[in-house]
């Protein structure tokens, strides 16, 4: 490897093409060596306002590049489990957007490619973990003041969804980021999910079934409910609240600023979308995830943060939550122990 890493960005979509911003003006240790996309005009497009970058057309032969030391992965969730596993093949460290990938039975199947390799290559998205805010709640719950959480309470909405959103995406896209939160905050597998869907927004379209309220019961019976609601109109909100036993704390309230104006209100800002709420969380995940792939070598560890277990949990967790959504029943995580896969 040189000293620089030199990444592939497969899918320059909307992620993607953020992400090659921020390696290529804030992340140190690293650059954009090679771009892919779907659409080879766009990733062309990308790749000439690039010093150094080139465009490989074929997915699979972007990863083999003897030129490219690591991947990032934003390409639509359906397309990681094949990209997943040709990193592994070709022994690439990864960097995947959530999900993993969009089912529990690919998730484990990369679990267990990843344990047999006995090599940790494979990092998950949740830039949650790297958000400050969650940083320092996770701090205090660890530090023992507030006492042992009971409940968790979650909002996290959007404005608005891209038009193929639907029903059982609201699970898998959006809520999933509640199931990384709870299971990164309470250090315990879920073991429940129900989803409820009350009344759904009118100016939703038409048979989404938003917002959704889920209800997850963990190992040791700690309650946790999330509501989803993805098509506000107002701006982006992710609240978190962790009600322990000796007190309460809570993330997510826009108070950066508080202004007063008049004639007599006051008010801040919230921030419009996830890339500037998450803005500070993406660049220290991708910063971290460099730093610990170039160190990586020496320990067969490349990943820092959240990896292919954490996918597969969240996967399980969300299978079980769109049997939910279509039943409105509490359904049971069906997951395989951890210990049944040595090196997961
Ligand atoms: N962590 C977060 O907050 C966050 C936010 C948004 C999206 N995401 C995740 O990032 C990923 C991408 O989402 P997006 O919103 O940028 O989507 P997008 O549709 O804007 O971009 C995806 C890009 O991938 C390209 N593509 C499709 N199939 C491909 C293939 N087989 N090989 C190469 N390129 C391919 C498309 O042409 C497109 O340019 C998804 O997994 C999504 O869940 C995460
Ligand atoms: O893919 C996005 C992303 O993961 C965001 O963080 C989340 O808020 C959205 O609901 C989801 O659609």
């Amino acid at each position: 490897m040189t000293n620089e890493l030199r990444i592939a960005v497969l899918g320059v979509g909307m992620m993607g093409a953020d992400h090659v911003a921020r390696i290529s003006s804030k992340i140190a240790g690293a650059r954009v060596a090679v771009v892919n996309d779907y659409f080879t005009e766009k990733a062309e497009e990308l790749a000439a306002s690039i010093p150094g970058a080139r465009v490989v057309n074929d997915p699979i032969d972007a990863i083999a590049d003897p030129e490219v030391d690591a991947v990032l992965l934003a390409t639509p969730g359906p397309t990681h489990e094949k990209q997943l596993l040709a990193c592994l093949e070709y022994g690439k460290p990864v960097m995947c957007e959530k999900p993993l990938t969009t089912d529990v039975e690919t998730s484990l199947a990369v679990v267990k490619a990843e344990a047999e390799l006995g090599k940790k290559l494979i990092q998950v998205g949740f830039m949650r973990r790297f958000d400050n805010e969650y940083a320092d709640l996770k701090a205090l719950i660890d530090s023992g003041d507030i006492g042992r959480p009971l409940v968790v309470h979650c909002a996290h909405r959007n404005p608005a969804v891209p038009p193929h959103f639907d029903s059982a995406m609201i699970v898998k896209d959006s809520l999933v980021h509640e199931v990384d939160v709870t299971r990164f905050l309470l250090d315990e597998e879920i073991t429940t999910v129900q989803i409820i869907t009350p009344s759904a927004n009118t100016n939703a379209p038409a048979g989404l079934k938003d917002p959704q309220i889920a209800i997850f019961t963990t190992e040791t019976g700690r309650h946790v409910d999330a509501e989803v609601f993805v098509t506000t109109g107002v701006a982006y909100e992710v609240r978190t609240e962790v009600v322990a036993e000796g007190g309460s704390a809570m993330i997510g309230l826009d108070v950066g600023l508080v202004r007063k104006s008049a004639p007599g209100t006051w008010g801040g800002t919230i921030t419009p979308s996830f890339k500037e709420r998450f803005g500070q969380a993406y660049d220290t995940e991708i910063q971290r995830w460099v730093d610990a792939v170039r160190s990586g070598a020496e320990t067969g560890n490349y990943v820092d943060g959240p990896g292919a277990w954490d996918g597969y949990a969240a996967a399980a967790v969300c299978e079980a939550g769109v049997k939910s959504l279509e039943s409105g029943a509490p359904v049971a995580v069906d997951m395989v122990p951890r210990s049944s896969i040595p090196g997961a």
